[in-house]
């Protein structure tokens, strides 16, 4: 006979071959495998399991007695064998066994015990015992590495500590086992009354593996049914809770910058909200001021700051003196020419000679003409000597979060503004005209107004927009301008109908402006895709623009130099920390043809795909 299989191994038998293994892959280095063999190799889990294998046992074979009465069906067996006149030798066998005291009293026992109930018979409850209270509950979380995700606190008046907040998406959370409110009483078998709310952090800080917590469970949870849909938000500032020593705690804090998208899931306490970084590649999330906590913040850093006289108020003094700068109002400014004068190398256009003049297919491409150009390149180089904090958005009390909602354009809506903003000379204008020359019947630029007289062969509506001086001082009194200026006696700008005429056309609208006026347009009419170009790596944009030249007045065009594109690389990052919230996205500029690509299929999916936008531009108020 061959020897019958051995039995399935066990659970615990199971569970200890798992252990060693993992044991083994601790030398290995393999990471969490510590913590792993240590809840592996806990004896409660092994007490456990050896447990759950006893009552699986009795679950396959179920102690259910196969007769109740069994002593009654001998009585008949005999009773029947005793009517039959000759019985069979076996029939006699039988008789005499089921006749014998013993059988008869273990036949009685059997029936004894299978008539009776052995189901334990519980107390009676309290009738007044309300119905979800729970005295104390036990939870064991495996820390590993990352951290437990909630903070406590101490009551004041009693000395207790309590959960005060549990991180949504963190270990406690997903444990489902601890909320805010939450009495602790112990932390691995340690006491947690009359101690410091820092010592507590410091016994569960020097915790490996699991820890075990007892606590008494605040009022029956219904808080995540009380929470309100998410929030989506893009950050107008910046944060960075190490340097905040007001946040409960540092290490559930998150960092964001402006320009980042949050998702708000928690806003129950009204100074510290909740909030995940969006795409997130973590479940968990972090704390961050609410928006009334972080304008305090804001104003008092603003407070704190020491005061400076304002440099475009001095600026503007010195300039008044120089007869240089004769109005600031609104976005415009007035650029002189001598700036660019001292140029080594020449090369001569006839002004206004060259790029402007192309039409494509009937269209013009307009806003490339020199002076116009000049004027917004002076102007910028203005701003950057004089003052760009007197731009609108620098107020301390704007509001630190923006409302999201995600929009997809359909394909009857209005075409979105597309907004290239970059330092002067990094070929925003380069990109642009190549995009529009690549298809003139989808893409357009504004045509500008000045108060030039028109030369012989332009006409109004195709370079320029001319206009008399007292028609532009009227736009510029009912702000119809996004930007303007003077260059050389004469007024350039560029008007808000302008863009409008040409989304109105059904193309798409692709200007480029200073990033300042971006506000000025920044509405759901428009609904405007902010495009940042940005110049490449040092190294990089002195190797590619090493044949590339600037137009620096209206006769010269020479090579970068040095100054340039320090200059460059100076504004990109200035136009990055105070506007980077505008942003959509940014391209870098280092390979024309390739920049000139990328930003062909941004705008594609700028007007195609599915894109945060405030959530103001979707609502139906004005
Ligand atoms: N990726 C590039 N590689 C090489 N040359 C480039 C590149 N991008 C732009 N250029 C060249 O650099 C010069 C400046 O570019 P462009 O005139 O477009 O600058 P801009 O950003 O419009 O500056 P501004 O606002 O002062 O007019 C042009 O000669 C242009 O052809």
């Amino acid at each position: 006979i061959p020897p019958p299989p051995p039995p399935p191994p066990g659970l615990t038998e199971m569970l200890s071959s798992v252990a060693e293994e993992v044991r083994l892959a601790i030398h290995s280095d393999i990471s969490g495998s510590e913590v792993l063999y240590s809840l592996l190799s806990a004896p409660w889990l092994q007490s456990l399991l050896k447990i759950y294998e006893c009552l699986q046992k009795f679950r396959r074979l179920p102690p259910s007695p196969y007769l109740p009465y069994a002593s009654g069906l001998s009585h008949e067996i005999l009773s029947n064998i005793r009517a039959v006149p000759a019985p069979s030798p076996e029939a006699r066998q039988l008789y005499s066994l089921l006749k014998s005291p013993h059988l008869q009293a273990l036949l009685s026992a059997h029936d004894m015990v299978a008539q009776t109930d052995y189901e334990p018979v519980l107390p009676p409850l309290p009738e007044d015992l309300p119905e979800d209270e729970e005295a104390m509950r036990i939870v064991c979380l495996v820390k590993n590495k990352q951290p437990l995700g909630a903070t406590i606190k101490r009551d004041e008046e009693t000395g207790e500590i309590y959960i005060a907040r549990v991180i949504h998406g963190g270990l406690a959370d997903r444990s489902g086992l601890l909320h805010p409110g939450d009495l602790l009483v112990e932390v691995n078998g340690n006491p947690v009354e009359g101690l410091d709310p820092e010592q507590v952090i410091q016994i569960l800080v020097q915790s490996q593996g699991t820890i075990l917590f007892k606590v008494i469970p605040s009022t029956p949870q219904s808080t995540k049914t009380q929470q309100p849909a998410l929030l989506y938000v893009r950050a107008m500032a910046d944060y960075c809770p190490l340097q905040d020593p007001a946040i409960p705690c540092p290490d559930a804090g998150m960092v964001f910058s402006r320009g980042d998208l949050l998702e708000i899931v928690d806003q129950t306490d009204i100074h510290w909200w909740q909030a995940r970084k969006l795409p997130s590649a973590s479940a968990c999330a972090g704390l961050i001021p609410s928006t009334s906590l972080l304008k305090s913040k804001q104003r008092e850093t603003w407070w704190s700051q020491p005061f400076q006289a304002h440099t475009c108020i001095k600026s503007l003094s010195i300039a008044a003196d120089e007869d240089d700068v004769k109005t600031n109002i609104g976005n415009g400014a007035i650029a002189d020419e001598e700036d660019f004068e001292s140029e080594d190398l020449r090369e001569v256009y006839p002004e206004e000679a060259e790029e402007g003049a192309h039409t494509m297919g009937g269209i013009y491409i307009s806003g490339f003409r020199r002076s116009f150009r000049l004027w917004r390149r002076m102007t910028h180089r203005k701003r950057r000597q004089s003052c760009y904090s007197c731009s609108p958005n620098t107020s301390a009390l704007s509001s630190p979060y923006e409302e999201v909602v995600s929009y997809q354009r359909r394909p009857d809506d209005p075409h979105r503004l597309i907004i290239l903003v970059g330092p002067s000379g990094v070929g925003v204008n380069e990109l642009r005209k190549r995009l529009i020359k690549l298809n003139p019947h989808t893409f357009q630029g504004a045509v500008p107004h000045t108060t030039r007289p028109a030369r012989d062969g332009e006409g109004t509506g195709k370079e320029y927009n001319f206009v008399t001086k007292e028609l532009f001082d009227y736009m510029v009194c009912n702000h119809r301008f996004l930007e303007y200026g003077e260059y050389k006696g004469h007024l350039y700008g560029t008007s808000i109908d302008a863009v409008k005429d040409v989304i109105d056309s059904g193309r798409m609208c692709v200007i480029d402006t200073e990033p300042h006026s971006i506000l000025s347009v920044r509405n759901k009419k428009f609904k405007p895709y902010v495009i940042f170009i940005k110049p490449p790596s040092s190294e990089r944009l002195r190797q590619t623009r090493r044949d590339a030249r600037i137009i620096t007045s209206c006769v010269v065009n020479r090579p970068f130099k040095d100054v340039d594109f320090e200059e460059m690389e100076d504004s990109a990052r200035f136009m990055e920390r105070k506007y980077g919230q505008y942003f959509d996205r940014v391209i870098v500029n280092e390979e024309l043809q390739d920049a000139c690509m990328k930003l062909f299929n941004t705008i594609q999916l700028a007007q195609e795909g599915p894109h945060w936008i405030p959530a103001a531009w979707l609502s139906t108020e004005d």
